[in-house]
């Protein structure tokens, strides 16, 4: 038995391969080819565009694949949402779909859109909203490079944004925001009710959430004189139970904790003033709670 799973070709791919590898999954694909081979004879990936793995997930040319929500929104996929992954192209972040103007335009809100040019490649998802809206615009579809339409070819877009920089370089401003997007591990009605295929998909939901919750942790390690436990007890992040351990033939004892690594630049010398040595900081893999 095998489970078939689209994985995106294109902005999400590098991000998509590297977390698939901490996951323990090697895939490696030969230049021009749309079949990757994996480490794992269970699966068999396919590269498609991230635009139309919803769709055939839906239709079930796919038993899974990994796309954004934007996709799968644009492509009214009913499809089984197996796990929320909050990573994008270049940051652990969730992207958005904005609308926005160009800087010095007078369209200030998207009541002003009304009879307005709006460029986008998320077409049937712009037109609902602004239909709640009340606003009616003329939509085009974009096959992409949108920021540079405003303000000569439309007045408004509506597209992707993650760290800024595209609306920055092109002068735009955001009037509103139409959803935020993170990409899922989806599958199809069908597929999800056979008990192996469920079964796999659920296995690698843990390891590739495991994998992404492991990126802001790290694991800190250390010495301590059984005299200075409780200071050092007392430094570390509260909300933590550390494991202590018994150095033999000795009154030190090591203690272990996982934390954010955020907190550990304060941390470590804060240890360090009360008393800890052998201080040491390790990256981790998969945390799975
Ligand atoms: N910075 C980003 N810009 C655009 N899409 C992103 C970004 N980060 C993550 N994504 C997600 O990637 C998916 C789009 O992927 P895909 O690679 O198929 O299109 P694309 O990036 O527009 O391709 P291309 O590089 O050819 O323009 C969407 O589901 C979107 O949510
Ligand atoms: O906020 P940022 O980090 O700048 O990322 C957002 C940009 O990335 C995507 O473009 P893509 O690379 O897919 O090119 P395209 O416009 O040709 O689709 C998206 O369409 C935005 O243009
Ligand atoms: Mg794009």
């Amino acid at each position: 038995m095998k489970l078939r799973l689209g994985l995106p070709k294109g902005s999400l791919q590098e991000a998509t391969f590297q977390l698939f590898k901490q996951a323990g999954f090697n895939i490696s694909v030969r230049s021009r080819s749309y079949f990757p081979a994996v480490n794992d004879p269970e699966l068999e990936i396919v590269l498609m565009r991230a635009q139309e793995i919803p769709r055939y997930v839906y239709e079930g040319v796919l038993d899974a694949g990994i796309s954004g929500l934007d996709w799968i929104m644009e492509n009214e996929a009913d499809v089984v949402e197996v796990a929320d992954m909050v990573y994008a192209k270049n940051t652990p972040n969730p992207i958005r779909l904005v609308i926005a103007v160009a800087d010095n335009s007078d369209i200030k809100s998207v009541s002003d859109l009304n009879g307005k040019r709006v460029a986008t490649e998320l077409v049937r998802v712009t037109q609902k909203y602004l239909k709640e809206n009340g606003v009616e615009a003329l939509i085009e579809y974009s096959y992409g490079a949108t920021e540079v339409k405003v303000p000569h070819l439309v007045d408004a877009i509506a597209d992707i944004t993650e760290t800024g920089s595209s609306l920055k370089a092109n002068n735009l401003r955001i009037i509103a925001t139409i959803l935020e997007s993170t990409t899922k591990l989806h599958a199809n009605r069908s597929s999800w009710e056979d008990p192996w295929k469920r079964e796999k998909l659920q296995s690698l939901a843990v390891l590739l959430q495991g994998a992404l919750r492991a990126r802001s942790k790290v694991g800190l390690k250390m010495n301590v004189p059984g005299a200075m436990l409780e200071t050092i007890l007392d430094v570390l992040p509260a909300m933590k139970q550390p494991t202590i351990s018994q150095l033999v033939r000795s009154d030190w004892v090591a203690v272990e904790v996982i934390l954010e690594e955020m907190q550990v630049r304060d941390l470590i010398p804060a240890l360090k003033r009360a008393g800890a040595q052998d201080i040491i900081e390790y990256p981790l893999t998969k945390v799975i709670p």
